[in-house]
């Protein structure tokens, strides 16, 4: 196991999810090369300790290049992926410690919605299907609903009235109540065919789930009327409700999958998060599969349901001009870590990793003044989660990355010694290709921005690379410029105010 970031405290008494250390390994076997070589599997280490907290009813943005952890974490901290290490807290509860009564109510508070909503939808469900089927996997509604309504009232034979309905509460939204009352149209008619004398009453309103039973009490009718549709009726006229407020038509409960535009399908994802009335939602990349003219519309969808039903949520996004306008803090992710987590415009206007700096420098600007601007995007490829590189997980590709004190030396040179380092390590020089060209003048090339005693230790370094001695030549530049971003990882524990900003520039 690699650094642990010190235990800390909780950042706040308003954290609804406190994660902390959180590690998830994949042993998947190794890597295709691990087994061309016989080497003992090393397994991908997608989320490597990180910590941070979710506040009540804020919008936590994860942001990070593609392969950083960000649906390993979201997953994993919902417990749909077992955990390699680490704790989190629901609403002060260890997600990774609760009975199954407890696990069936966090599966309830805790939701998630999925990026492509082309293959989170089950196409032979209909869609009413898809929404209700939280609520029939946790048995909802849980109240009978033969008992949930009663109304009496005395009417005359033949007269048609309206009856004021009393509803329990988790009924409400079935027959739209106001206040736990619902008026409900009853004709009462004499049943001139019974010999008893009977009567019969329909229900205009709500038919499918309400029914009365009329019986004769002395002079007067008592007409009593029930809930009396299926959980079956319940569950599917509160997925019809869900739609509406998602945008859609309550009538289209009977309609599939692929008769939905990416935009709808979102939607329906976004009402089968909400049917179980959850506090929590890890939105997992929602837009980032649509239009752009369709993004703007559900990120303002999901915006209105936070204020509606109080939510909270973990915005998870590679693209950062998406989370700017969503999120009250922002966490950048890189190599299965946090490096940097602040307040939304801090992280936007005056960040201080090095990383969130060329991330966002990145992305591309809409407005005119900006357009012409050189967009300088990240150098080099992010390296192998299986072998992530020692101390600070971003020195390889940090435009900003520490000479030792002691070596006089200009910033983008020592970022060049330390890509021909990367390869001298590696042994990805060609000893040929060096002694033909010979050292000096190799080292011209490859680190253009050196002289002197620096020189002379990249020269010397490469005469070894010549002789195919990559291992003196490897100890030979480390010996110079061996820098703290290798030896020491920064620290990544969330401060007293929840922030992180894990460089050695930083403390
Ligand atoms: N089931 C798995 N088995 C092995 N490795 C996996 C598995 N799932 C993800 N990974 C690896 O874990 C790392 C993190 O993946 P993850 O999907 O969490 O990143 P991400 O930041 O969400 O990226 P993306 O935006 O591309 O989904 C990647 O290197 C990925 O290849």
């Amino acid at each position: 196991m690699t650094e642990a970031a010190p235990e800390r405290e909780s950042t706040g008494d308003d954290a609804l999810v406190e994660v902390r250390n959180l590690r998830k390994y994949y042993d998947d076997g190794g890597g295709l090369l691990d087994r061309v070589l016989g080497r003992e599997a090393t397994s991908v280490k997608a989320v490597d300790g990180v910590s941070f907290d979710v506040r009540e009813g804020e919008t936590l943005g994860l942001v990070g290049e593609s392969g950083c952890g960000k649906s390993t974490t979201g997953e994993t901290l919902l417990r749909l992926r077992e955990a390699t290490d680490g704790t989190v807290a629901f609403d002060g509860e260890n997600v990774f410690d609760l009975d199954d009564e407890s696990m069936s109510s966090f599966r309830r508070r805790a939701q998630i919605v999925f990026q492509d909503p082309f293959s989170s939808l089950d196409p032979r469900m209909t869609v009413g299907a898809i929404v209700a089927e939280g609520m029939r996997i946790h048995g909802l509604p849980k109240s009978d609903p033969t008992v949930a309504t009663a109304a009496e009232l005395t009417v005359e034979d033949g007269v048609d009235r309206t009856v004021e309905v009393s509803v329990a509460d988790d009924l409400d939204r079935v027959v739209e109540a106001e206040e736990g009352v619902a008026r409900v149209p009853v004709s009462v008619r004499k049943r001139e065919a019974d010999e008893e004398g009977g009567y019969e009453a329909t229900v205009d309103s709500h038919a499918d789930l309400l029914d009365a039973t009329v019986e004769e009490r002395e002079a007067d009718l008592h007409v009593e009327v029930t809930v009396t549709g299926s959980d079956g009726a319940i569950r599917k006229k509160r997925a019809g409700d869900l739609l509406e407020r998602v945008g859609l038509s309550a009538d289209q409960v009977d309609r599939y999958p692929h008769e939905y535009s990416g935009g709808q399908r979102q939607r329906v994802g976004i009402a089968r998060a909400l049917a179980l009335d959850p506090e929590f939602i890890v939105l997992d990349e929602p837009v980032s599969a649509l239009d752009v003219s369709v993004q703007a519309q559900v990120l303002n969808l999901l915006d209105d349901l936070q204020d509606d039903f109080g939510l909270t949520y973990l915005f998870i996004a590679h693209d950062l001009s998406v989370v700017r306008h969503i999120c009250d803090r922002v966490a950048v992710m890189y190599l299965g870590k946090v490096a940097e987590l602040g307040p939304t415009d801090q992280i936007f206007e005056n960040p201080d990793h090095p990383y969130t700096e060329a991330l966002l420098e990145s992305v591309p600007r809409a407005e005119v003044g900006e357009q012409g601007r050189r967009v300088s995007t990240l150098a080099g490829d992010v390296p192998s989660p299986r072998n992530p590189p020692s101390g600070c997980r971003f020195r390889t590709r940090c435009p900003k990355v520490i000479p030792p004190e002691d070596v006089e030396i200009d910033q983008d040179a020592f970022r060049e010694v330390m890509n021909l380092r990367e390869e001298v390590e590696a042994g990805n020089l060609d000893p040929d290709e060096v002694r033909e060209t010979e050292p000096a003048a190799y080292r011209k090339e490859a680190v253009p921005g050196i002289a002197g005693e620096n020189a002379g230790v990249v020269d010397e370094a490469l005469e070894a690379v010549a002789d195919g001695d990559f291992e003196t030549a490897a100890e030979t530049l480390r010996d110079r410029f061996e820098t703290v971003c290798e030896t020491t990882p920064p620290d990544d524990a969330p401060d007293a105010d929840g922030e992180v900003v894990a460089c050695h520039l930083h403390d």
